[in-house]
């Protein structure tokens, strides 16, 4: 797949140990490309990957560097990247367009390096947009000047992280001078994981507790300038440091920040929502201190967008890379013990194989085409809610889009965590290695469960929502985007009674939506429950709240995720061309059934599964898809898959020259045959540790 004069150019596949498998495939890959992107962005990608691919400073070295290395060459490489002027800087075009260009950019550098796509995205997508949306004409000189300033997100503090509204670090006006003066009480207070603040940032978007006259506002967002941008010095009033070694993302600076009374001009309060006039006096279109933080976090709800796209491409490439091996890699005769066997099965021929590769297959299908979807939903919410059109339902649509967002980061990057790691098994030692790309893939999508709001926190907003619409009054749902339309039919779909008398009833699309209706009432009714007896035995709504997590309102929001995506999913397939019908279809199946076999339990203790036979043709229907998919299973991979340099993998290549790529990659490295220069501090005689005198 290639970028020529502006068209994709769609080439044939390397010819090597996969032909033979790839030829079985009734699927066109390249039809199949055009499912899962959207052409015009696939372009925009494919354009950052040549252009990438040719510059040496995106050369991708297969020795370990130190980690001070690693941040200045994510933080030169983003220099570069900038340099390029990839993405568009013009404020005019509109915002829907712009916003999904700049997301396919991000996207583009995201899957190649993540450490500098998190510094971009930080450091000037998430900052111009914070701006825009955020601050008024006064502080538009801010956004879209990367060349000079980099920023960061501060609002994370040594003591609290999820709760934001416990944050410390204050903002209090002095009426004499017009300022801000921005104090961290003590190191508790100090803001910290900051991407980007630990060495290199200028600027920060402090989200800091503002006090006038006496009185505290609440969380507001403010621009505060934190190191000269000529020299990367502190400015006096600031310390500033980095987090120290991380367990993975190395190339991103995350730092820590306290203020020492430092002023700034009251000019740097965003005040889109919230001001203070000269003498002090606080004005807001709000009358909730809680309402405003929850309009300023909501503005940050696009980095969640970006983070399940980001996902998604981790997904896709973990999966590519350990389908791709498990069709050349081979282990075991039909025929018994024997060198050279050309009987050996490839891994993928066994069942057990499958059955722990197919579902994350699967998963990369549903997911990569719901993200697509949902993306443009969430775009199409955003910007009729900052227009000045008044629109029916739109508070309902913002809170319904934000209930959305809670189940699907969640869902896009535990499906990626969880596929990142039994790929990595699944490609047994060879996968261990660093040059096949899953250590890194695993943790870069592994943080992403916990920023931009930890999984099982926000999972609770999504449940809280689909709680409030289970207790309205009959009728009176508020989901004007559907996502829970069904809720109005509860009596009919509690009421479902269910036998599935075959694997092929098991197997359609019908059976696993209808299942999906049914389990998420059941999991909303059991929780309701769960939090009167709880309240009605004296508890309060926080208690009642926590206690019924665990087997009902996590696995609530889990399942909604699941059953979003598949709704996006089929929407997209039933216009699929025939040839790819089956196919896709088969993939949906599998992905639907392989989640509901991890929710069997609940089918039977809310008494919708009849008998045994439920989940045995369940599990069989599971078997049975795997073994179906095992014919597509490339050309699905390679109408996912990016481009080789993309994937990066020694293992994941789609030549499919496995032997050969590891035997160049070992044989390429120049300590690999060398004797290692510290061979005397071991060899016996020459050796200090041998002449120690003995203990005995
Ligand atoms: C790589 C990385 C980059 C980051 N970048 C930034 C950045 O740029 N800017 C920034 O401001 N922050 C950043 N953060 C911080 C991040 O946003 C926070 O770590 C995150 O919001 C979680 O907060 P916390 O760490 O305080 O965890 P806590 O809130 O203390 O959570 C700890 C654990 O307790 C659980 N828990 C908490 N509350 C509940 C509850 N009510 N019920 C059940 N369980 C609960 C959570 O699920 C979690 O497992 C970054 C973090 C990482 C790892």
């Amino acid at each position: 797949m290639d970028l020529e004069n502006g068209q994709i150019v769609f080439r044939n596949l390397p010819v090597g140990p996969l032909t033979p498998y790839r030829n079985r495939a009734k699927c066109d890959w390249r039809k199949l490309k055009l499912i899962f992107e959207d052409e015009d962005l696939l372009k925009v990608k494919l354009f950052v990957w040549k252009t990438l691919e040719k510059d040496p400073l995106f050369h991708r070295s297969i020795v370990e560097s130190t980690t001070d290395e690693k941040k200045r060459l994510a933080a030169v490489r983003l220099r570069r990247y900038i340099d390029y002027k990839f993405v568009p800087g013009e404020l005019q075009m509109p915002y829907r367009k712009r916003t999904k260009l700049f997301m396919a950019y991000n996207e583009a550098l995201a899957c190649t390096y993540p450490d500098v796509s998190v510094k971009h995205a930080l450091g000037v997508g998430l900052f111009s947009n914070t701006i825009i949306t955020l601050g008024t004409e006064k502080h538009r000189k801010y956004a879209y000047v990367a060349d000079k300033m980099l920023s960061c997100l501060a609002l994370t503090e040594i003591a609290h992280g999820s709760d934001t509204k416990q944050m410390r670090t204050t903002a209090t006006y002095d009426r004499n001078t017009k300022e801000f003066v921005i104090n961290t009480p003590d190191f508790e207070a100090a803001k910290c994981w900051v991407g980007n603040l630990g060495k290199q940032c200028t600027h920060a978007l402090l989200f800091a507790q503002l006090y006038t006259k006496g009185e505290c506002h609440g969380l507001h967002a403010f621009v505060v300038p934190i190191r000269d941008p000529a020299t990367l010095q502190p400015y006096p009033g600031i310390l500033v440091g980095d987090m120290g070694e991380k367990i993975g993302l190395h190339g991103i600076d995350n730092g820590f920040v306290m203020f020492d009374r430092y002023r700034i001009p009251k000019d740097n309060l965003l005040n889109r929502t919230a001001d203070v006039t000269p003498d002090g006096d606080y004005e807001s279109s709000f009358t909730e201190p809680g309402r405003i933080l929850g309009a300023a976090l909501e503005n940050l709800s696009m980095g969640r967008v970006g983070i399940m796209q980001e996902c998604s491409n981790n997904l896709v490439c973990a999966v590519t890379i350990a389908v791709r091996y498990a069709f050349v890699r081979r282990q075991f005769s039909p025929k018994g013990e024997g060198g050279g066997d050309s009987a050996e099965l490839a891994i993928i021929e066994y069942p057990l194989h499958q059955w722990r590769l197919f579902p994350h297959m699967a998963a990369a299908a549903v997911l990569r085409i719901f993200v697509n979807g949902f993306t443009e939903t969430y775009l199409t919410v955003i910007e009729k809610s900052a227009s000045s059109i008044e629109l029916e339902n739109l508070s309902h649509m913002v809170s319904e889009i934000h209930a959305l967002v809670s189940a699907a980061k969640p869902l896009m990057s535990f499906s990626a965590r969880d596929a990142a790691q039994e790929c990595r098994e699944a490609c047994g030692g060879h996968g261990f290695l660093k040059a096949a790309r899953l250590g890194e893939i695993r943790s870069t999508v592994e943080p992403c469960l916990t920023y931009e709001g930890d999984n099982n926190v926000l999972a609770q907003q999504t449940s809280n929502w689909l709680l409030r619409q289970w207790r309205a009054p009959e009728g009176q749902l508020s989901s004007p985007l559907g996502s829970c339309g069904f809720f109005l039919r509860r009596r009919e779909i509690r009421g479902r009674r269910r036998a599935v008398g075959s694997v092929r009833e098991a197997q359609s699309q019908d059976f696993i939506m209808d299942a999906y209706e049914w389990l998420i009432l059941n999991l909303v009714e059991e929780t309701d429950k769960k939090m009167t007896e709880i309240m009605e035995s004296g508890s309060s709504k926080f208690t009642a709240r926590n206690e019924s997590q665990v087997y009902r309102a996590s696995v609530l929001t889990r399942a909604y995720g699941e059953y979003t995506a598949l709704r996006y999913y089929w929407l997209k397939v039933v216009n699929a061309e025939d040839t790819l019908k089956p196919t896709l279809v088969d993939l949906g199946v599998l992905y639907g059934l392989s989640c509901l076999d991890k929710h069997l339990i609940y089918f039977y203790q809310g008494g919708y599964a009849v008998d045994a036979q439920f989940a045995r043709n369940i599990k069989e229907a599971v078997l049975e898809s795997c073994k179906k998919l095992k014919i597509e299973a490339l050309a699905v991979i390679d109408g996912m898959a990016p481009t080789d340099f993309v994937v990066h993998s020694v293992l994941g290549a789609s030549d499919g020259k496995v032997y050969e790529n590891l035997e160049k990659l070992l044989l390429a490295s120049p300590e690999a045959t060398t004797r290692p220069s510290w061979w005397k501090e071991i060899v016996y005689g020459t050796s200090a540790l041998t002449n120690l005198p003995s203990k005995l």
